[in-house]
């Protein structure tokens, strides 16, 4: 593990900066050093090092000058401070200036190797963090200049580390499923079954077959042995989508479930354990929910020992802009087509618009815009004759009832294919039609089948 930090070692002791570096050296970490701090500047803006170890007291710039030098210009760099035991309280002052820890000169030098050794594991962990961060920013749009969405970001950030559930909330297309697989994919889980459930789109009957699996023959038409969704969540993270919908009878067994981590299958008396780590996300008003004792106050506590909210779109158009490029270079590289820029007056109405529908209505839009453009520069006018706001129902004045239903139509089964992963049997399930009518439908409102994110 030693060997990756550079050092730079500053102290106007000679023979005592000497032995310093041979015994950091033998260590495995590359040392250089400076006699003096003015030379210590000169060196930091030369080279690139990970640790500056400073003796406090040198003519001229001393320790501390140093410290306030490396906070203002070099962050990252981290400051151990090497002092003379008659002068901790100095070392105390470093600390408090940002020092990482302090190093008393009389003692056994391993010390600071230790020590050294602790700062590289956090430059590790960090570094990966990092990493972490920036592959999945390449995903989905998860950055933000809004000081609200950061917070979301960095507290998912921090939940994710550890097992403990959390409950998303926020209105219906903030992203609640993408901060999800987001905690997910910042977990230990990340290459285990990120598996999710929208416990809306099943009836009573069929949620407890999905969640649970069931036994051959356990029930008509149980004809194979089939594993639940908690059985498949098994190492990885649960997602219970809209849990807030799920009816009062299963609520207390679902309870169960998630407390002792243990589930059967339907027709089956042998419970097994299954480790998952449970996130659920809701659009309700759950405390309202609880008082109309629609929702259990005890499943409520349980699932919700972190509770993350996410903004409304409307409240941070700090992102509209960068997000409108996002979508619109995704867009652009699915259909092939290229688009340079957008005129004023489209950009204009795009900022200016409250998106009662979040992200997923700006995503639509966009992708209609690219969907329907013939040139690179998209204009105001070229969209004109289109409603491309069609999706937030509705803009327009005169419209026949029946272009509106039409449209109403459209744009919910477009929406209902998306929130079920573009599954037809599934979501033909939910808006309680047959799969060929669906099938039709989409002929007839010219629906793409296609899953254009997950
Ligand atoms: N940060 C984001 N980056 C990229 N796409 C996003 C982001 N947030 C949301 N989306 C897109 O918006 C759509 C809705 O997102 P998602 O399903 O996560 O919202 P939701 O809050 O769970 O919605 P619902 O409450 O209706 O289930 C999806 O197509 C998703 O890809």
């Amino acid at each position: 593990m030693a060997g990756r930090l550079r050092l730079l070692l500053v102290d106007d002791e000679e023979e005592y900066r000497n032995l310093l570096q041979i015994i950091l050296e033998r260590s495995g970490y590359t040392t250089d050093t400076a006699e003096n701090g003015k030379l210590a500047i000169q060196m930091l803006s030369e080279y690139d090092y990970d640790v500056v170890l400073t003796d406090m007291r040198m003519n001229g710039i001393d320790g501390l000058q140093l410290l306030d030098y490396i906070g203002n210009l070099h962050k990252d760099i981290k400051c151990i401070v090497i002092t003379a035991y008659a002068s901790v309280e100095n070392a105390v002052e470093a600390m408090k200036k940002g020092a990482f820890s302090y190093f008393i000169k009389s003692n056994d030098p391993q010390e600071l190797v230790l020590n050294l050794h602790n700062l590289e594991k956090m430059k590790n962990l960090s570094d990966q963090n990092t990493m972490l961060k920036n592959s999945l920013t390449k995903d989905n749009f998860m950055e933000s200049q809004s000081p609200e969405f950061q917070k979301v970001l960095d507290y998912a950030f921090k939940v994710a580390k550890t097992n403990a559930n959390v409950l998303i909330l926020g209105e219906s297309g903030v992203g609640k499923e993408v901060l999800a697989r987001y905690i997910h994919k910042c977990s230990e889980r990340r290459d285990e079954i990120f598996m999710p459930v929208n416990c809306h789109s099943f009836s009573d009957a069929l949620l407890e077959a999905e969640l649970y699996g069931y036994e051959k023959g356990s029930f008509t038409g149980a004809q194979e042995k089939r594993i639940g969704r908690f059985e498949a969540s098994d190492k990885g993270t649960l997602f219970l989508d809209e849990i807030g919908e799920i009816p009062l009878l299963n609520q207390s067994k679902i309870l169960r479930n998630i407390e002792h981590k243990e589930i059967e299958r339907i027709g089956s008396n042998k419970s097994f354990k299954i480790d998952f780590r449970l996130i659920c996300a809701t659009n309700k008003n759950l405390d309202a929910e609880i008082k109309n004792k629609n929702f259990r106050e005890d499943l409520y506590y349980r699932i919700s020992t972190f509770i993350i909210e996410i903004p409304p779109l409307r409240e941070r158009k700090e992102d509209l802009r960068a997000m409108i490029s996002y979508f619109t270079e995704k867009a652009c590289a699915e259909l092939k087509k290229r688009v340079i820029s957008f005129d004023d007056p489209l950009m204009d109405v795009l900022l200016n618009y409250d998106y009662p529908g979040n992200v997923r209505e700006l995503k639509n839009i966009i992708e209609r815009m690219v969907v329907l453009a013939e040139k690179e520069k998209f204009t105001l006018q070229d969209f004109s004759q289109y409603d491309i706001f069609s999706s937030s129902l509705f803009i327009a004045g005169s419209e026949s009832l029946r272009d509106v239903r039409e449209k109403a139509e459209r744009y919910h089964i477009m929406r209902m294919l998306e929130k079920n992963q573009y599954n037809i049997e599934q979501t033909a399930l939910v808006l309680q039609i047959t799969s060929r009518q669906l099938y039709n439908k989409m002929h007839q409102y010219n629906i793409r089948f296609s899953k254009t994110n997950s």
